[in-house]
């Protein structure tokens, strides 16, 4: 029983056509045909469940396999809507979008339940004409409860695993994955997901999400998308106890051994993939993310979402929010909680655009930036046992011990906190920034929820209904005194598909400052004087596929500008060619 799909998003012939196979594959064990009947039902990527037509059902033997009813797909959509909204628990709703995605048909068994449910289109839409409903679900902060339950919520792989048992196989390992036009590779080792710590293996729900993130938000083919943790151990004595757990049962790799895995599998997917895919790193921690971003930058087309995509999104608020707090960037001064990726990332992205604005040299710009970490103020008495990433931002002052003194010492009219530390903004240091701030800029970045420094409803009632709030995690709007305020979400979610997308686009071949700040620029740019007189600093995330339209325009603008877009000539119109590269989920005709 066999049928043609006649129309396909480019995916069907390497699935299921023998145009490519060459003789080798002819005689390997598995060999995939045209789907029809079941196997149809059973192929997420292709699976319109009660979607398919009368004339689909009788084209691809599909009679008596699915109930009389044909469903469209809003129909479906607003089922599966009235079904999530039922759980109360964030984690089932979470596990049963997942259910939905499942998006690799080698993995699919015949058991799983709500077989006609499965369907990777249906979840996209969801997805998408959902956002603000579902974002806390697949991403920051549920994700991050996922992540700790992975071991016990785990039904089945949704990328890729590359551990040290893998070493010296790492190219094999990356054939074995059954898509071969991946453009966007997530990768974390686990060692810091979100604020939570090192979750090792259990970390593959981070890759897993933002991808689902790259394709909903920013329009990448979830073809294209490929979700990898590398797993070199864990320090985490909990899972390393835990009979569920699903990593190596052993401490962390490091040194040369990790290292020697990272280079290995770095030059495994240039040669697989090609000089154009990107790798994201995300979520390494301190003591590799600074390394490896440095290591591969100038070889491989990377880029670090904690580092340069944070740093992007709170450019862009700190860059929209002039408009409520007045004076131009270079009039404030910025004072950080946390001296690790996203700290020392937002830093030095702001004393780049300050030098841009002003053509003063960065390292005069730097000097209105200032970084606590977990001994103090970062102040030249300390350079000498610095990390050498907090080096640039050891100033000229004397010792100050904790945030609400330095606060009250250096008189920030930006406070961000990037510690990754929960309950850290108390009512001392707000009440501080409000005493000399008529409206304080307050970002408190670190994820999820019970991670962030302080919750919208403190920020506000603390300031007395006077500060500019913007969160990494999601709040509700507040009420106090009668006046609703809402809350910014200043996560990278809002950055990193669009500057994904414009680099995919553009064919760019490396990551470069100039287009963060290209990006940071098309996300301020995008602030309405509606969303403005609401007193927000970032657009509502319903219009996101516009707003990554427009990052991946200026992006690819920029790649071309420097003469990294290999994919040339350069269209004309930026934006509408961004456009017309997103994936959308609508349903194919099969006829
Ligand atoms: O995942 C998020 O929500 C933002 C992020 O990159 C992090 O906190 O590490
Ligand atoms: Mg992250």
């Amino acid at each position: 029983m066999t049928s043609t799909l006649k129309e396909n998003d480019g995916g069907v012939k390497d699935l299921y056509g023998e145009d490519n196979a060459t003789e080798d594959q002819l005689i390997t064990p598995w060999h995939f045909s045209v789907a029809s009947g079941s196997t149809l039902l059973r192929d997420p990527r292709y699976n319109k469940g009660l979607a398919f037509t009368e004339i689909e059902r009788d084209a691809h033997y599909l009679r008596g396999l699915l109930p009389p009813a044909v469903y469209n797909q809003d129909l479906q959509e607003k089922r599966v809507m009235h079904n999530l909204r039922q759980y109360e628990v964030p984690l089932h709703r979470y596990t049963a979008l997942m259910d939905l995605q499942v998006a690799i048909k080698v993995f699919l068994t015949p058991e799983f339940p709500y077989l006609q449910e499965r369907n990777e289109r249906l979840f996209y839409k969801l997805l998408i004409d959902n956002v603000e409903e579902l974002l806390p679900v697949v991403y920051t902060p549920t994700v991050g409860e996922a992540c700790q339950k992975y071991g016990s919520i785990y039904k089945r792989p949704q990328g890729l695993y590359i551990s040290l048992k893998e070493k010296g196989k790492i190219l094999e390992v990356l054939k074995n994955w059954p898509e071969k036009t991946v453009q966007v590779i997530v990768v974390t080792d686990g060692e810091r997901i979100l604020g939570l710590g090192d979750l090792g293996c259990q970390g593959m729900g981070i890759p897993v999400g933002k991808l689902s993130l790259y394709t909903a938000l920013g329009g990448v083919r979830p073809s294209s998308c490929l979700p990898i943790t590398i797993d070199v151990g864990t320090n985490n004595e909990k899972l390393l106890n835990d009979e569920f757990y699903i990593g190596l049962k052993q401490k962390r790799a490091t040194g040369k051994e990790y290292e020697e895995l990272l280079e290995e599998f770095m030059s495994a997917v240039k040669k697989n993939y090609g000089e154009k895919v990107l790798v994201q790193f995300e979520d390494f921690a301190n003591h590799n993310a600074f390394t490896l971003l440095e290591k591969y930058s100038s070889s491989h087309l990377v880029f670090n979402d904690d580092i340069q995509g944070t740093a992007s999104v709170v450019l862009a608020g700190v860059i929209a929010s002039l408009k409520l707090i007045g004076g131009t960037l270079a009039d404030h001064t910025f004072l950080f909680l946390g001296a690790g990726e996203a700290g020392t990332g937002i830093a030095e992205l702001i004393a780049l655009e300050i030098s841009k604005r002003t053509k003063a040299p960065v390292e005069e710009t730097r000097k209105k930036i200032w970084l606590v970490d977990s001994k103090g103020l970062i102040v030249s008495s300390r350079l000498e046992s610095l990390q050498h990433f907090k080096k640039p931002w050891a100033h000229e002052h004397e010792p100050v011990k904790t945030l609400v003194d330095a606060v009250k010492a250096i008189k920030p009219t930006v406070l961000i906190g990037t510690s990754g530390v929960g309950k850290t903004f108390t009512k001392d240091v707000v009440e501080a920034m409000a005493s000399f701030n008529e409206k304080p800029l307050i970002f408190a970045l670190s994820n999820p929820t019970s991670q962030s420094e302080c919750t919208a409803e403190e920020a506000y009632t603390w300031s007395k209904g006077r500060a500019i709030f913007a969160s990494g995690s999601p709040f509700d709007p507040v009420e106090y005194e009668g006046k609703v305020f809402v809350p910014g979400q200043g996560n990278n979610a809002y950055i990193f598909p669009g500057l994904g997308l414009g680099l995919i686009m553009s064919g760019a071949i490396r990551v470069r400052d100039e287009m963060l700040l290209a990006a940071s620029e098309a996300l301020a740019a995008q602030v309405s004087e509606e969303n403005y007189d609401k007193g927000l600093i970032y657009p509502p995330f319903t219009n996101i596929r516009k707003i990554s339209a427009s990052i991946a325009a200026n992006v690819a603008a920029k790649a071309y500008e420097l003469g990294l877009a290999s994919h040339l000539p350069r269209p004309k119109d930026l934006l509408k060619y961004a456009e017309s590269c997103m994936y959308s989920p609508g349903y194919r005709s099969y006829r």
